[in-house]
Formats: C-alpha cells, sequence, structure tokens
C-alpha cells in the first residue's frame, strides 16, 4: 500500500489514495499504521476517495482506531496532496467528509500548496445527546468533575467534540493525566477532544489539546476552531483569534456574516513510502 507521511503543525497523517471505498479492517489498519514503534507512526490515518458530487472524499481515523466526524489539520493535508499530485489543478477544491462538503481555498509557491483556508462549517452550540442538559441548551463554563478537580468546560462541536477549558496559567495542568479523564468522562457520550487555552489578549491564545482517540498532539485544527467559538461565548477572544499551538499557528475566524469557521493554516509532504 503506497502513503505520504504529512502532518499540519506537527499533528501528522499517513494519507492514502489507494481505495475506492473504505475497506474491510480499517479500524486495525489505523492502529498498525499508526503506531510510532511498529508501524508508521502518526495521529491518524486518512484515506482520500473519489466522490461524485464533490472533487474529493476523505475520511479520518485516529490512532486508536476510531473514526472522527471531522479533522481540520487532516483537511489542508488532504488538499495540498491532491493539488501537488496533480489530482487537480485548481485552487479552490470541495471535500466531502463526514460533517458534508467543505470547500478548501489552497495557495500555492512554485506549484505547491503552502497554506489553506477551510471553511469547517458551523459550530454545533446545542448540547444535545449530553446528558444532564436540555438538548437546546448552550454549555458555557459547566463545571465537570474528575479525579483532578473541578474545570469549567464550554462544549463545542465542529462536527466533533471539543470540551474548552480556559485557564490563566497553561503551567497549571497536567495535559497527559487531566486530558484523559476529561476525554472519558460520562458529560460526553462520545468522548470528547479537550482543549486547554490560556487568553494573551482578546485575538491572541495559547492552546494545549489532548485528541479524543489519540492523546496530546502538537496541533488540532477543529480544536483552534473550538477554542475561538468558545472564546467569543465566552467574552474572551474576537471573532478573529490567532491560536498558537505546540506545532505552530492557526488563523481563525468565526465568521458573524455567515456564522462560518474559516481556518487558515499550513500542510506539508514529508516523505512517501510503501506499507
Ligand atoms: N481526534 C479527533 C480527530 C482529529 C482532529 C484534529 N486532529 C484536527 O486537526 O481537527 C477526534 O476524534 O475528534
Amino acid at each position: 500500500m503506497k502513503f505520504t507521511k504529512m502532518h499540519g503543525l506537527g499533528n501528522d497523517f499517513v494519507v492514502v489514495a489507494e481505495f475506492s471505498s473504505v475497506p474491510e479492517g480499517i479500524s486495525e489498519l489505523a492502529q498498525q499504521v499508526c503506531d510510532r514503534h511498529f508501524g508508521i507512526g502518526a495521529d491518524g490515518l486518512v484515506l482520500v476517495l473519489p466522490h461524485e458530487q464533490a472533487d474529493f472524499a476523505m475520511r479520518i481515523f485516529n490512532a486508536d482506531g476510531t473514526e472522527a466526524e471531522q479533522c481540520g489539520n487532516a483537511v489542508r493535508c488532504v488538499a495540498k496532496y491532491v493539488y501537488d499530485k496533480g489530482l487537480t489543478d485548481r485552487p479552490e477544491v470541495l471535500l466531502e467528509t463526514r460533517i458534508g462538503i467543505q470547500r478548501l481555498q489552497l495557495f500555492t509557491e512554485a506549484g505547491q500548496v503552502t497554506q489553506v483556508t477551510v471553511d469547517m462549517g458551523e459550530p454545533i452550540l446545542t448540547a444535545e445527546k449530553i446528558p444532564t442538559t436540555a438538548a437546546s441548551e448552550r454549555v458555557v463554563n459547566h463545571q465537570v468533575t474528575v479525579a483532578d478537580g473541578e474545570f469549567p468546560v464550554t462544549a463545542v462541536s465542529m462536527g466533533n467534540p471539543h470540551a474548552v477549558i480556559f485557564l490563566s496559567d497553561l503551567a497549571t495542568v497536567n495535559l497527559h493525566q487531566t486530558g484523559p479523564q476529561i476525554e472519558t468522562h460520562p458529560f460526553f457520550p462520545r468522548k470528547t477532544n479537550v482543549e486547554f487555552v490560556q487568553v494573551n489578549a482578546d485575538d491572541d491564545v495559547t492552546m494545549h489539546v489532548w485528541e479524543r482517540g489519540c492523546g496530546e498532539t502538537l496541533a488540532c485544527g477543529s480544536g483552534a476552531c473550538a477554542v475561538v467559538v468558545a472564546g467569543v461565548l465566552t467574552g474572551k477572544t474576537s471573532r478573529e483569534t490567532t491560536v498558537h499551538l505546540k506545532g505552530g499557528d492557526l488563523r481563525i475566524e468565526w465568521r458573524e456574516a455567515d456564522n462560518r469557521v474559516y481556518m487558515t493554516g499550513p500542510s506539508v509532504i514529508v516523505f512517501e513510502g510503501d506499507f
């Protein structure tokens, strides 16, 4: 199986465009491929598939084999993959994902993609399916209690669930201990990605992330979008904000005019191989 190893700000993926549909045993394949000792090593396995209506389709599988509804960094990697490999020559690509068709705007230098702006869609703010809250209720600064204490969670879905927690000092949280406690808390029936955020200015934040199905990653695109939405909901950030992640920066805009979130950032091809 031919693959291309890529990353978006250090959130790394094995990209495979060999299948016409999702093959049997994809969960086991994702776990095998993503294993950093016995496999290639990655946060996720990304399939690029043909699609009738859109230009392409993408499916994303976490390192633990579970499928995610959405993945911002992987979308930017697929945009670079299809353009740099000549599968399209258009600076705008329509990509079908499990949350619907996403519009990608490609920026190139010397015929290769350097940056991508992704329409990440509208945030889902009602707390449907989250127990103990009314279906129409927003979850803003909701106290979630875990072994490490109480944390004020603002729940924002970008198609995949995010628990955003603002802290005065990121150094006060043990990400690898508290992250999984919140990821698996019963308040989140589909589990959740967990973002700890320190506000530097109203258009500038720093974020560390514990991802559902992966653990700590150097960046989370959908998480950065959720953080800016949560920041606006809690009055901490403006609608256009730079999010500093361990792997680099993303520019996020929650556009008032259409209620959609736009994410702009890079993607990189690291190497090719056979598995
Ligand atoms: N672990 C995530 C999927 C990857 C999201 C992240 N890598 C991004 O860039 O959005 C989940 O289970 O929802």
